[in-house]
């Protein structure tokens, strides 16, 4: 029974989800872009986004799977939209979701206020390593978003603990390699969904619908001619860490910076050929922010592990219980990036606590 397992139609539930989500959420970052006076560190205009894209994933799944046990672990629940003065964001956040609904015209549906706080809700699942569980962040890369550049909708479906499916919506990353981005970028058309089945492959389509083309990620084995993927932002991963280790491991090219999960779809289609993530300490990630990513990386061939070598445990609820870091990139190089990362991490613990 088991055995036949095909989470095809949970693959296709997933991928309108995802897409509808990347839709309402093109629509807020072009507000924001256009808006003079927005001031760009307002966070009004992502929490609508935030918000507005987790309740339609919700309400896509349990319309798509009408099923009774729905499970979903989110990150955003509707706590602050109850609050007093929350009154006209929430009736943002309403009509987006109906707006966006209504133009996409499979459901002849319209959702009220307290509908939405209900979709938002379902997101308090805890997960674990029983039944199924969707796991989803609505907007990953906030930074990203706010800034115009790249961010992701990443929608993974947890069975006993494993990620068997993802999705992952990059509604700004470009069709085509973004290995030397900094020349063309403007040049090609945006808007990539990445999507893997356990034991299946991963695809690529374009968000507007194209047909899914697989995807491998880079078979480059010698460290001189790899590049490897980073966060934008400093203040997520150590920037330092990753140039250590990138210099010990051989790796010429300068990294290349952007934020969110789409630096998983650029790896499962051969980018780059590395991604490193270093948190400051004590920071713990959620297993929203990686498990799409990891199976649209491992289906393409690829390893994601924590610094340790461990695969990432997506079983223990809604943290990530990991050694130090996570690092991600080809069966090749994987050994020699261990290596190197060990080494890096040992010089960082001596020269951090001489005796
Ligand atoms: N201090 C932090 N360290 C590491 N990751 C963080 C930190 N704060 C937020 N994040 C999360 O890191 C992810 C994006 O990182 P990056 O773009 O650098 O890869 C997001 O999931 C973001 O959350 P969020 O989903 O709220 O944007
Ligand atoms: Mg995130
Ligand atoms: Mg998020
Ligand atoms: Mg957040």
């Amino acid at each position: 029974m088991a055995m036949a397992e095909s989470y095809g139609r949970e693959l296709a539930a997933a991928k309108k989800a995802a897409s509808l989500a990347a839709r309402l959420c093109q629509t807020v970052q072009k507000e924001i872009l256009k808006s003079d006076v927005q001031s760009k560190s307002d966070k009004s205009p992502v929490t609508v986004a935030d918000y507005g894209s987790q309740a339609l994933v919700s309400l896509v799944l349990r319309k798509e799977l009408s099923s009774d046990s729905f499970s979903l672990v989110a990150e955003e629940d509707s706590g602050d939209l109850r609050k007093d003065g929350a009154k006209e964001t929430l009736k943002r956040i309403t009509k987006l979701v109906n707006d966006t609904l209504s133009a996409d015209g499979t459901y002849d549906i319209s959702l009220s206020d307290d509908d939405v706080l209900d979709a938002i809700d379902s997101g308090k699942s805890e997960g674990g390593p029983d039944g199924r569980h969707w796991v989803l962040d609505p907007i990953d890369g906030t930074k990203g978003f706010l800034r115009g550049d790249q961010y992701a909708i990443a929608l993974a479906l947890l069975d006993k603990g494993k990620v068997v499916l993802g999705v992952l919506a990059c509604p700004n990353l470009p069709l085509t390699s973004i290995a030397d981005s900094n020349k063309n970028t403007h040049e090609s058309q945006v808007g990539c969904l990445f999507s893997a089945k356990i034991g299946t492959g991963s695809y690529m389509q374009s968000l507007d619908g194209s047909a899914p083309t697989k995807v491998h990620v880079s078979n480059v084995e010698n460290p001189a001619d790899a590049s490897f993927f980073e966060s934008f932002e400093a203040a997520h991963s150590l920037h330092d860490l990753s140039s250590s280790i990138a210099t010990k491991l051989g790796v010429q090219a300068p990294p290349v910076r952007i934020d969110s999960q789409a630096k998983y779809g650029a790896l499962a289609r051969g980018d780059g050929a590395i991604y490193l993530r270093f948190p400051h300490k004590g920071y713990r990630e959620k297993i929203w922010d990686h498990a799409a990513g990891c199976i649209v990386v491992t289906e393409a061939g690829g390893i994601a592990t924590d610094a340790a070598g461990n695969d990432l445990d997506f079983s223990k609820g809604r943290f990530l219980d990991l050694d130090t870091g996570i690092i991600v990139t080809n069966k090749k190089l994987m050994p020699s990036l261990l290596n190197a990362v060990q080494a890096s991490l040992k010089e960082q613990a001596q020269t951090a606590s001489p005796l």
